[in-house]
């Protein structure tokens, strides 16, 4: 059979094959974006903790993407039947294929932005609460550009499909390109012609759209991004427009002011296993304690309880001479939120959000907490300065080493000038070699007053630094001395030499190993 080229390709300057595409494009594109942003609604939904919201989300991705869209389209189209108030939208051909898609396109959508929302870790969420970030701050500002970020190449694959669908609204009379075609064909018989156009049609269409959306997918892409370094040159005009940054703020440590943070009583279950057991610990403005003790022992849960990252069982958290934290209260009390922003805490993970630049890390909680002036922006410049990071200010945490990723961590964690700062083992994730430069800062900031408490495995580091040593052990707080006392005493009861024996040093004193 021979094809009427000349016939095929006066279908191209045919003005309602045209408005045809304006009408596939509009149709595909309204539909994708209304899914979009009602699939996220329902992704959110699915994995809220409102047990009802999460019931009735998978309900609706379970029966939508269960129903044929040609079944729906003509459901849709006829309801104004059974609901005859909605006849005179849904008798529309256009709303009633936008509808129908619509309701499927949710569905898939909800899927999609699903695998996104749950890729991000739960470390960024923590990161963000321990920056005194609310849910919706969290949401917005670190869960959505990650998850979407994720989510692109699906999402933008699920515009092809759309596109593609809209083929299937010729059955309720839109005329879109099929429907054109199917005219056409019906007064001519060049069936072969018409159906071969159409298809050009529609490749024309996901063509261009194809790379519209890849040009995006590039630009958002952050593993393309890499700023270079600041030169020496440029490091050093920067510097001389900063001024010096104080880093810990002045608080009087007069004599009867309260202490910096009191845990009465505190205990912690995970299910049966008491993790924390009646922990009583006291620590003054200025002080640096070091928490060690075996695997397992409770470190983190304990360093976790006091930055309100986790409730607790029994006991009472108080910051500054005011509670803070009570047994039962959710750790996302308004009251545990203004406690948790005079908190800085730094991670073994880092945490840091892969989306933003350095300095755009250290300013989020700032900005969040509307403190992102240009003030603002000189002292987060001036913290990476101390952290020896000025030259890395734009670049992004992928291209950082470990070390310098938690020495931004530390400087993130600065930004909000908090009066207590946490670390929670900041050298186990690192080589060797990197270990170094995190500790420096953390001695500097020990020099400069700020009062710290360090989960570590570093045991010279923890007898160099630290004004008590605490040794936890199942839960409890089983030795609470200073580090002179640990090196020095002549005579050590049973639990010293263990301590000692722990942290590698010989029983009768001395250096760790
Ligand atoms: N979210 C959780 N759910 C259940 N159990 C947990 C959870 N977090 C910690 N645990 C358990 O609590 C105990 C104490 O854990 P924790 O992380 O506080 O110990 P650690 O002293 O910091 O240990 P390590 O030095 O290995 O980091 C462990 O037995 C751990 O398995």
């Amino acid at each position: 059979m021979e094809l009427n080229w000349t016939y095929f390709f006066s279908l191209f300057s045919m003005a309602m094959f045209w408005r045809a595409v304006v009408t596939v494009v509009e149709l595909g594109t309204l539909s994708w974006l209304i899914g979009l942003v009602l699939g996220f609604c329902v992704a959110s939904a699915q994995l809220s903790g409102i047990t009802a919201l999460r019931a009735a989300a998978k309900v609706y991705v379970w029966f939508f993407r269960s129903v044929p869209l040609l079944v729906l389209l003509v459901f849709v189209f006829n309801s104004p039947q059974i609901f005859p108030s909605a006849g005179p939208a849904l008798s529309i051909p256009f709303v009633s294929g936008l509808l129908s898609l619509v309701l499927t396109e949710t569905a898939y959508m909800a899927e999609i932005h699903r695998g996104g929302l749950m890729s991000v870790s739960k470390g960024q969420r923590e990161a963000g609460r321990a920056l005194g970030l609310g849910y919706w701050g969290i949401q917005a500002r670190i869960v959505v550009p990650q998850a979407f970020r994720i989510a692109l190449p699906t999402l933008v694959n699920e515009y092809v499909t759309v596109i593609k669908l809209t083929s299937l609204v010729s059955v309720i009379s839109l005329p879109e390109l099929l429907m054109t075609g199917q005219r056409l064909y019906s007064q001519n018989f060049l069936v072969m012609e018409t159906l071969l156009a159409v298809a050009v049609y529609y490749v024309m269409i996901v063509s261009a759209f194809g790379a519209a959306f890849q040009w995006l997918e590039r630009r958002l892409d952050l593993q393309r991004r890499q700023p270079a370094s600041l030169d020496d040159k440029a490091c050093g005009d920067l510097r001389a427009t900063l001024r010096p940054v104080a880093l810990v703020p002045p608080l009087p440590a007069v004599p009867g002011a309260p202490l910096a943070l009191e845990m009465r009583g505190i205990s912690k279950s995970y299910g049966s296993q008491k993790v924390l057991d009646i922990v009583q610990l006291r620590v003054a403005t200025g002080e640096v304690l070091c928490l060690i003790g075996p695997s397992g022992s409770g470190k983190t849960s304990l360093i976790r309880t006091i930055n309100a990252l986790e409730a607790i069982d029994s006991g009472e958290i108080i910051l500054f001479g005011e509670s803070y934290l009570t047994a039962g209260e959710s750790p996302d009390s308004e009251r545990a939120r203004d406690g948790v922003r005079r908190i800085g805490m730094v991670f073994q993970s880092f945490n840091l959000f892969p989306h933003l630049t350095v300095l755009d890390n250290v300013l989020m909680a700032p900005a969040y907490h509307g403190l992102g002036d240009a003030a603002m922006r000189d002292f987060a410049l001036g913290l990476l300065d101390k952290v020896g990071l000025l030259a890395h200010a734009y670049k992004y945490p992928h291209q950082l080493s470990g070390g310098q990723q938690q020495r931004v961590a530390i400087a993130r964690a600065l930004a909000m000038k908090p009066d207590i700062m946490l670390f929670d083992e900041p050298t186990s994730a690192l080589d060797p070699e990197l270990v170094g430069d995190v500790l420096r800062v953390i001695q500097r900031l020990a020099k400069e007053g700020m009062t710290m408490l360090i989960v570590t495995h570093e045991m010279e580091f923890a007898l160099n630094i630290s004004d008590r040593v605490v040794f936890m052990e199942g839960g409890k707080l089983q030795m609470d001395v200073s580090p002179d006392v640990l090196r020095n005493q002549p005579y050590p009861n049973d639990t010293l030499l263990r301590v000692r024996k722990f942290m590698g040093m010989p029983s009768h004193g001395g250096r760790a190993a």
